[in-house]
C-alpha cells in the first residue's frame, strides 16, 4: 500500500541519524524538514536524505619544512550521489568540523539539484592553517590527502573542486596525484584547475558572475536599477572579490568590503580593481587599506545598503545581526552564511534573500562544464561559458521564485523544494525506498 504522508505527525519520521546540534548541519536540516513537510516527502527518502551516504576520515601525515612529521585530519563527505557522481569543493582551516563539511556537502546536494546539474553532493576539508604553512608543506598535504581518498574521488565517482582556502594550484596537485596513481592523465578529476591543465575558461570568475546574475534578478524583481543601489560584500576571496568588481561594473556602488582583517568603508564608493590591486600587492589581505574607514565585520552587515553580499563563511547572519541589519536584498555567496532564527526575521522585515543553494551555484555549475569540457577534450570560449553559466542562473531564479511563490514561501525555502523534489524523484525512479 502506498504510504500516506500526514504533515501533523511527526513520528512518521523515525529517529533521524546522528543530527548534530547548533552546528551548520542542524541549520540545514531545519530548512530541509520545512521542504520535506511542503513535499510530504517520502519518509524513506527524509530518512536517507538527512545523513550522508558516506563518510571518510583519513590521517594525513606530512613532512614539515623542519623535517618532522605532522598530522593533520582529513574529511570527505558524500552526502548523496543519485543524481550523477558527488560534487564538491575542499575547504582548509584550522577550524573545520565533520558537522561543517557534512551540511556543506548537504548543500551541495541541493545546489546541484537547483540549477539542474548532474550531479550529487560532496565536500572535503582538511584541518590546517594555510596561513603558516609552506607552499612545498601544503603541496605535500594536498598530495597525501589525495592519495588517501583515491578510492574515493573519481571522474565517474567523486570530483572535488576549491573553496576556502584552496585554490587552481591545490587542484593542479590533485589532478597530477590521482593521475600518477591511475598511470593516465585524468583532467575531470577535479575542477577549477589551471586552464593549461584541462580546467575552464571562466570558472575562476564563475562563483562571483552567478552572484552577480542572481543579484540582478532580485533587483529586477523589486523594480530597481543596479546604478541606484549601494552594496556592501563581506569575505574578499574568490566569490566576494569577484562579486564585487562584477556589480560595481553593472553601475552598483560598492561602498563596503571586508575580510578577516575586518572592513571598510567609503561612502561615496571603493575602487574594486584597485582595492584587488593592493590585496594581492598585500599578501592577499585588505589590512591597512588605506582609501576606507575601517569598520568591523558586524557592522558592515548592519550597513544602511540595499546589497548585502556575504560571501566569507557560515553562520555571520546572526539573529542579533538580522534585527540590526538594513539591506533590502541579501544575496548569498557564501554557504550556510544565515541561521535559522535570522530567517525569520529577515523575512518579517521583508528581506528580499536570494539563498546560497542558488546564489552561488555559479560555481559548481561552470565546475560541469569543465568536467564536460574534459571528458570531451573539446574546450569552450569564456564567450560560451559566460553565456551559459547566465543561461543557467536565470532559469534557476526564475524556477525558485515561482516556486516560492507557488508555496507562499521565502526563496530559501522554495529552493529547498526545487532541489529535494529532484533528488526524490530521482531516488524514486531508481527504486531506492520507492
Ligand atoms: N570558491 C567557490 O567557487 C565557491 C565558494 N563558495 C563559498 O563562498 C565562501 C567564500 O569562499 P571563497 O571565496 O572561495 O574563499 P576564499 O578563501 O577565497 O576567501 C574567503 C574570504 O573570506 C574572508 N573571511 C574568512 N573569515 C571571515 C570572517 N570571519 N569575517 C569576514 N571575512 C572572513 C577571508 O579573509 C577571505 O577574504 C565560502 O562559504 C565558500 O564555501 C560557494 C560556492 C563556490
Ligand atoms: O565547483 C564545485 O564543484 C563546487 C564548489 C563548491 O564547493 C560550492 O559550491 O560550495
Amino acid at each position: 500500500m502506498p504510504f500516506k504522508f500526514d504533515v501533523h505527525d511527526r513520528s512518521v519520521y523515525r529517529e533521524p541519524a546522528p543530527i548534530d546540534q547548533d552546528s551548520p548541519f542542524q541549520s540545514m536540516m531545519e530548512r530541509f524538514d520545512i521542504a520535506a513537510e511542503i513535499l510530504e516527502l517520502n519518509p524513506g527518502f527524509y530518512e536517507y536524505l538527512c545523513r550522508p551516504a558516506r563518510v571518510f576520515m583519513t590521517s594525513v601525515p606530512v613532512v614539515m619544512d623542519t623535517g618532522h612529521v605532522k598530522v593533520f585530519d582529513g574529511i570527505r563527505v558524500i552526502h548523496n550521489n543519485v543524481l550523477g557522481p558527488s560534487k564538491g569543493g575542499i575547504r582548509y582551516a584550522p577550524d573545520v568540523t565533520l558537522s561543517e563539511v557534512k551540511a556543506l556537502a548537504a548543500w551541495m546536494t541541493w545546489k546541484c539539484a537547483v540549477v539542474d546539474v548532474p550531479f550529487g553532493g560532496a565536500k572535503g576539508g582538511v584541518v590546517c592553517n594555510p596561513s603558516e604553512m609552506s607552499p612545498g608543506e601544503l603541496e605535500r598535504l594536498t598530495r597525501r590527502y589525495t592519495s588517501d581518498m583515491f578510492n574515493v574521488f573519481g571522474p565517474d565517482r567523486d570530483i572535488p573542486a576549491p573553496d576556502m582556502n584552496t585554490n587552481e594550484q591545490i587542484m593542479a596537485w590533485i589532478l597530477d596525484t590521482y593521475s600518477m596513481h591511475s598511470r593516465r592523465t585524468e583532467n575531470a578529476v577535479v575542477t577549477g584547475k589551471p586552464v593549461a591543465l584541462g580546467g575552464s575558461e571562466g570558472r575562476h570568475e564563475a562563483t562571483g558572475r552567478g552572484v552577480m546574475t542572481v543579484t540582478l534578478a532580485a533587483l529586477e524583481q523589486i523594480d530597481r536599477s543596479p546604478s541606484d543601489c549601494t552594496v556592501a560584500v563581506q569575505g574578499f576571496g574568490n566569490v566576494g572579490s569577484v562579486a564585487a568588481q562584477l556589480l560595481q561594473e553593472q553601475g552598483c556602488t560598492v561602498v563596503a568590503v571586508s575580510d578577516v582583517t575586518g572592513g571598510y568603508y567609503n561612502a561615496d564608493g571603493l575602487d574594486i580593481p584597485a582595492v584587488q590591486q593592493y590585496v594581492k600587492e598585500n599578501g592577499g589581505s585588505l589590512e591597512d587599506y588605506t582609501e576606507a574607514t575601517h569598520i568591523t565585520n558586524e557592522e558592515l552587515l548592519t550597513l544602511d545598503v540595499d546589497v548585502l553580499v556575504p560571501a566569507a563563511k557560515e553562520d555571520q547572519i546572526t539573529k542579533s545581526i538580522a534585527e540590526d541589519m538594513q539591506a533590502r536584498v541579501v544575496v548569498e555567496g557564501a554557504n550556510g552564511p544565515t541561521v535559522p532564527a535570522a530567517d525569520d526575521i529577515l523575512n518579517e522585515k521583508g528581506v528580499l534573500v536570494v539563498p546560497d543553494i542558488l546564489a552561488n551555484a555559479g560555481g559548481v555549475t561552470v565546475s560541469y562544464f569543465e568536467w564536460v569540457q574534459d571528458r570531451q577534450g573539446y574546450f569552450w570560449s569564456l564567450k560560451r561559458v559566460n553565456k551559459r553559466l547566465k543561461r543557467t542562473m536565470t532559469d534557476a531564479f526564475n524556477r525558485v521564485y515561482e516556486t516560492a511563490e507557488k508555496h507562499d514561501t521565502s526563496l530559501r525555502i522554495g529552493a529547498y523544494v526545487v532541489g529535494v523534489s529532484k533528488v526524490a524523484e530521482a531516488l524514486r525512479l531508481r527504486g531506492i525506498y520507492a
